[in-house]
């Protein structure tokens, strides 16, 4: 076992530290107050105060404690220190499914150059026959694309993607119930079918001194991410105002951002957070790992019942021409992917771009 495997370094939720206060103005909230029958109600309200304002949190008391994290990013550094040749052969236009390795340049946002790199993960799966007049969605089922000279990235990222689908959906249901809602709001959404994903993210330094966009200005489209980022910073979140706040790092804390399709869903009361990730100065890299907590692709979003005191405070999804968000959620997954890796695309969905 490799020292970048996770057996046996993993450390349980109750000896992760304890992170007392917010150092970026993003409320912090620790995991272990959900599941405490006496701090249960106040974590709910907290978050819903945070998904419907700033539409981000701070996460602590999650269970990947701050070693492990350092030791999944190292993996991640791992892959992208391989031979280019090596991250090639697991290109993303090598699959349907758009998983697999993304080179600095090839990723758009708002139609322009992202300075990344990335390796995409999906759930392990078949792909899915279709015909024609199927939807173009049924497409993102499939298997993912693992480097040879790597093994132990499937099993520790396959684990992780599990590991972060029960986080996220823990606070999926304290969502639910800081909204008045049964906490199982959202389950038939959900569960084995829904579609998770994972992205491993390299932003090197930025090619030329005018070229800040590691990751241009963005909502994430399902119902919540999660980030594990490395020390260097650079993710910075929308104040609403015109201006950007850091998401600074903070060692076992990740960022979790809540996404258009949540927001469709609560009738625009759940904020969903712009964010951009700025790159690195010439002498800096970052490298971080997002998690998405996708529904099914198949899920059809209904509007959840929000009691009169919350329902009077829902801004309604804002309509906008250039990116409307769909009612089935493999509309909106389908066009995010569509829009950022137009090669991609173009080989594979030519009626559709
Ligand atoms: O790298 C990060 O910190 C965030 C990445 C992100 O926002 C995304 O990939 O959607
Ligand atoms: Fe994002």
């Amino acid at each position: 076992m490799s020292e970048h495997d996770d057996g046996g370094g993993r450390s349980g939720g109750d000896r992760e530290e304890k992170v007392e206060k917010s150092t970026t103005g993003i409320p912090l909230l620790d995991l272990r107050d959900w599941h405490a029958p006496e701090s249960r109600t106040d974590f709910a309200e907290r978050l819903r105060a945070a998904a419907h304002g700033i539409g981000f949190v701070q996460l602590t008391g999650h269970g990947v404690d701050a070693r492990r994290s350092g030791e999944l990013l190292n993996l991640a550094r791992r892959f992208f220190a391989l031979p280019k040749r090596e991250r090639l052969a697991v290109e993303n236009i090598h699959s349907p499914h758009f998983r697999g390795y993304t080179a600095a340049g090839r990723e758009l946002t708002g139609g322009r150059m992202d300075w990344r790199e990335l390796f995409d993960v999906g759930r392990e799966r078949a792909p899915v026959a279709r015909d024609a007049d199927d939807p173009p969605w049924l497409g993102l089922t499939g298997p993912n694309h693992w480097p040879s000279a790597l093994p132990e990235m499937r099993p520790v990222f396959l684990d992780l993607l599990d590991e972060l689908y029960g986080v996220g959906y823990s606070v999926l249901c304290a969502l639910a119930a800081g909204l008045g809602c049964r906490e199982s709001l959202f389950e038939d959404w959900f569960g084995p079918e829904s579609h998770a994903r994972l992205k491993l993210l390299h932003y090197p330094p930025r090619p030329t001194a005018e070229h800040e966009q590691g990751a241009g200005a963005h909502k994430d489209y399902g119902f919540l991410s999660i980030v594990i980022q490395d020390g260097q910073g650079g993710l910075q979140v929308d104040d609403g105002s015109g201006g950007w706040v850091d998401a600074a790092p903070v060692p076992g804390v990740v960022i979790v951002n809540f996404g258009e399709t949540l927001e469709l869903a609560t009738g625009g009361y759940v904020l969903a957070g712009r964010h951009r990730v700025v790159s690195p100065p010439p002498d800096a890299e970052r490298t971080s790992i997002a998690f998405f907590l996708n529904p099914r692709l198949d899920a059809e979003i209904t509007p959840v019942p929000l009691p009169p005191a919350l329902a009077t405070e829902a801004r309604g999804q804002r309509a906008d021409p250039d990116n409307p968000v769909f009612t089935t959620y493999g509309r909106n997954e389908f066009k995010g992917w569509m829009r950022a890796h137009p090669r991609v695309a173009r080989r594979h969905y030519p009626d559709h771009v």
